[in-house]
């Protein structure tokens, strides 16, 4: 479960109030998509929410640790996915993953099981091997992904975790999203994408302009206008001059 409770977040030296008195509840169990234009504040939320950003003013849970007062209980429950897979190129991709393991004190035993797993299911086993700085940006985005699921943790926080991922693996990660949140645990992730949106999310947010303008289920998002999609939804949302 996530819960932000009046956040707002003022980057110091350009003054530009990226998000602005954000109130959400992101219940266990399900799957938030969470829209908006470039440079509403999606990423900035999302790195408030892993800890990465202090806010300006608010506060965030994470299954009801304080990401900030109570930070490490909090990240041990958090994978968090960036929406840029700077990861160590010079690493193998086997060295990151137990580093990662290690960091967040994952057993051998159950780590080698994940481990394979994860690789099995990204088609990654053949690459593992390899130094990360030979990894196309796919690659990169898929030994950043296994290494955030490697401790199996309960809420998955993903800025646009499907760019550049080929059809396999983006339909590999949706249906472990779904398996995961079926399994009452909570995801969390920013898309562009708004037919994945339309058809992965149990609620979907729309952000403009760091204010939350929308939020709920797609047919609450239409308002009886059952024929509306949800790109039409979004465009008349965001665009200049809409009321908000
Ligand atoms: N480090 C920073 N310093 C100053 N301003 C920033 C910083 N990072 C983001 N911003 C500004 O904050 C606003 C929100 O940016 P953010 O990256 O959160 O948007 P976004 O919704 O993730 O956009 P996109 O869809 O393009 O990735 C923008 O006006 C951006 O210019």
């Amino acid at each position: 479960m996530i819960e932000i409770t009046g956040v707002s977040k003022v980057y110091n030296r350009s003054g530009i109030k990226a998000v602005d008195g954000l109130n959400l509840t992101v219940q266990s169990g399900e799957i938030f998509g969470f829209i908006g234009p470039n440079g509403a504040g999606k990423t900035t939320t999302i790195k408030m929410m892993v800890g990465l950003l202090e806010p300006t003013a608010g506060s965030i849970k994470i299954d009801g640790y304080d990401i900030r007062s109570n930070a490490i209980e909090a990240k041990r429950r958090i994978a968090y996915v960036p929406d840029n897979p700077d990861v160590y190129e010079k690493l193998r991709g086997i060295e990151y993953l137990n580093f990662i393991a290690d960091v967040y004190d994952v057993p051998i035993e159950h780590r080698q099981q994940r481990i394979s797993y994860l690789l099995d299911t990204f088609e990654m086993s053949d690459a593992v091997g390899d130094l990360i700085q030979s990894y196309s940006h796919g690659m990169r985005q898929k030994i950043v992904l296994i290494g955030a699921l490697l401790h199996d943790p309960s809420v998955w926080i993903l800025d646009e975790p499907m760019v550049g991922l080929d059809p396999h693996s983006s339909f590999q990660l949706k249906e472990m999203m779904r398996r995961h949140c079926d399994e009452g645990h909570t995801v969390f992730f920013s898309t562009h994408v708004l037919e994945v949106a339309e058809r992965l999310c149990d609620r979907i947010g729309i952000i403009n302009k760091g204010r939350l303008v929308a939020c709920g289920t797609l047919d609450e998002l239409r308002h009886g206008q059952m024929d509306e999609s949800l790109e039409q939804l979004f465009l008349q949302l965001t665009e200049e001059g809409a009321v908000q």
